[in-house]
């Protein structure tokens, strides 16, 4: 099957700071798949290339197969790529099932037709069936604001599935959760549909050796080993760059 996913040679300078540097990464259709590294080794600016918020110093992006290095993020959103975001899009004064609504009625025609007469009932039933794939059935009718963190997480990956993405990129999604909120956003995402690919940036090595099969390790820019996460925890280089440490 064709690679979801293909980064050749990406290299992203910002004046004298290469953040990415040459970086080849083959993802494979329902793969899942994480980056780690310490501060600064790049991981944010690998994952806004990917997305296209950002673009690259030189190098190539392939999406599905098609070369999307010089498209813009909608673009790429259209063609089947979601992605989250560190910092919260929820609106927290409207319910679950309306964020996860509004969501569904903005997405693109395109991807998601909605037939005008049966727009409002298609929407609602999509924001119904995407809450139940991301464990919020009984928590429609609850404000987002009234939400814990773990759960706001839940509904942000429930909004970036709304238009059924082939390729979802996960942006540290474990990042401020407590031990426990963890431990059910990795049950969560080992439970989501194989028709989705993931590609997560993720600080916590537990979620990350949990969730993906294949990790990706950076340091300066530069990927320093790639491999399975059992080869990951037994990689010398990795326990002096990362797991050394307090807390990278
Ligand atoms: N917009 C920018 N302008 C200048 N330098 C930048 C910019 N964005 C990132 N950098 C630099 O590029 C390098 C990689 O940063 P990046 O944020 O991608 O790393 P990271 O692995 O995501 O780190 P963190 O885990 O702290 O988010 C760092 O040296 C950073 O200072």
């Amino acid at each position: 099957m064709d690679p979801v996913l293909t980064v050749r040679g990406l290299t992203r300078r910002f004046g004298g700071v290469v953040a990415v540097s040459d970086v080849d990464l083959d993802i494979a259709p329902g793969e899942r798949r994480a980056v780690l590294g310490p501060n600064g080794a790049g991981k944010s600016t690998l994952f806004n290339l990917i997305a296209g918020a950002d673009h690259p110093t030189s190098g190539s992006i392939e999406v599905f197969g098609r070369d999307v290095t010089h498209l813009g993020a909608r673009r790429r959103t259209r063609m089947g790529l979601s992605r989250t975001f560190q910092t919260s899009r929820l609106l927290t004064g409207l319910t679950v099932a309306d964020n996860l609504y509004l969501a569904a009625i903005g997405v693109d025609g395109g991807r998601f037709r909605l037939v005008r007469t049966g727009r409002d009932a298609a929407a609602r039933e999509r924001a119904r069936t995407t809450a139940a794939s991301v464990g919020m059935t009984d928590r429609l009718d609850t404000l987002a604001g009234d939400l814990s963190h773990g759960e706001q997480r839940q509904l942000e990956i429930g909004l970036a599935l709304i238009a059924e993405p082939r390729l979802l990129l996960l942006d540290e999604p474990a990042a401020g959760l407590s031990r426990a909120e963890r431990q059910l956003l990795t049950q969560l995402l080992l439970s989501l549909d194989r028709d989705v690919t993931l590609l997560l940036i993720e600080h916590d090595m537990d979620v990350a050796l949990t969730v993906a099969e294949r990790v990706t390790m950076m340091h300066d820019g530069v990927v320093i080993v790639d491999g399975t996460p059992a080869e990951i925890r037994a990689d010398q280089r990795v326990h002096d760059l990362y797991l050394g440490r307090a807390h990278v």
